[in-house]
């Protein structure tokens, strides 16, 4: 008997095909509140699902008692408890590496634009605002020369840190869990407590899993410690900031500005302090999101179930 698979994000045709010259599959393209009961159901009797952007609850989980694997079309795995699927031995795949460079390339966007006030300038002379030639007023920061500090040298880290040593000249600090000695010897990156990185960085780059070590990792404190000409990069998740002591630093200007993919609530509600900051760039969680990235990872998520679900090695199991 084929498998039931439940898919709750949308998936290019091709690959449902794939899905389904193998398995049964239950397809959501979104879960709302409306199709909420049906998921629900339909996880009964799943042998395997695939999705993203949803927090996956024990509670689900425990609803799914034929679960063998649960594959998510993201590298981050905060929607899910590991140490349930532990306990269960079940498997989670995730999709590292094929949106290294796409993320990478976006973190660079919020480095530039929020330096150099490209989407304000952009927004200024849209609202036909260019009068005359800028002054002090229009101006911005370097970003070539200037300190990378990068807390979490992984693989995204490390992509970022390659832009920014060859193609921007910027020395970089950097803090993680261990030394990187590849990443020394040829970005001439240097290894630093996280308060020395705070201190000494022109941009102070998160770049880490969310999980019970990283929450709210950077509060009021490290906003206190960094530069008050030190812009804050975010594109990791929004839970790892302290989001109000964030707002109150870029308030008051204990930071120049910040860059942002990520955020504490998604979507940012429109009612936050962030919006009305001309200092911040605030970006819909777009990390990844490349037509050829985000393809990759579908294509990466849907060979991890099957895998898994044929009892083969899983290319890329984060539990
Ligand atoms: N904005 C987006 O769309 C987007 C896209 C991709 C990834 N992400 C986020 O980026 C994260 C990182 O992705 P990656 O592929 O680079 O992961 P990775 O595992 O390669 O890198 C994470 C690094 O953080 C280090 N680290 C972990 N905990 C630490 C701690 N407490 N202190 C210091 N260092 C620590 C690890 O040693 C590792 O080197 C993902 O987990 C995801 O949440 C966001
Ligand atoms: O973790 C990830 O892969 C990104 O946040 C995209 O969802």
């Amino acid at each position: 008997m084929k498998p039931h698979v439940v898919v709750y994000k949308k998936l290019p045709e091709h690959l449902l095909q794939r899905l389904q010259a193998e398995c049964n599959v239950t397809l959501f393209d979104r879960i709302t509140q409306d199709n909420r009961a049906d998921f629900l159901a339909a996880l009964k009797t799943a042998h395997g699902m695939i999705g993203a952007s949803l927090p996956i609850t024990n509670d689900m989980l425990e609803g799914a008692p034929q679960l063998r694997i649960a594959s998510t079309i993201s590298v981050g795995v905060d929607n899910f408890d590991l140490d349930y699927f532990r306990r269960r031995g079940l498997m989670l795949a995730h999709t590292p590496g094929v949106l290294t460079e796409a993320t990478a390339d976006t973190i660079f966007a919020l480095i530039l634009s929020t330096a150099r006030r490209v989407v304000e300038l952009a927004e200024y002379v849209k609202a036909g605002r260019w009068k005359g030639s800028i002054g002090e007023a229009q101006f911005g920061v370097n970003v070539h020369g200037k300190t990378l500090g990068l807390i979490g040298m992984g693989r995204i880290g490390s992509a970022v840190a390659r832009r920014a040593h060859h193609g921007f000249g910027m020395p970089i600090l950097y803090h993680n869990r261990r030394p990187d000695p590849e990443a020394e010897r040829e970005l001439d990156a240097r290894y630093v407590s996280q308060d020395e990185l705070l201190a000494q960085a022109d941009f102070v780059c998160v770049m880490l899993p969310l999980n019970a070590d990283t929450e709210r990792l950077i509060g009021a404190r490290e906003f206190a410690l960094m530069k008050r000409s030190a812009i804050f990069i975010n594109a990791s998740r929004g839970r790892i900031v302290d989001e109000a002591a964030l707002i109150e630093a870029l308030q008051d200007k204990t930071i120049y500005g910040a860059g942002l993919d990520v955020f504490e609530v998604e979507p940012l509600p429109a009612e936050s302090p962030l919006l009305q900051l001309p200092n911040v760039v605030a970006l819909p969680h777009i990390g990844s999101a490349t037509h050829e990235t985000r393809l990759a990872m579908a294509e990466l998520a849907v060979s991890n179930l099957l895998a898994g679900l044929r009892g083969e090695p899983v290319p890329h199991l984060a539990v």
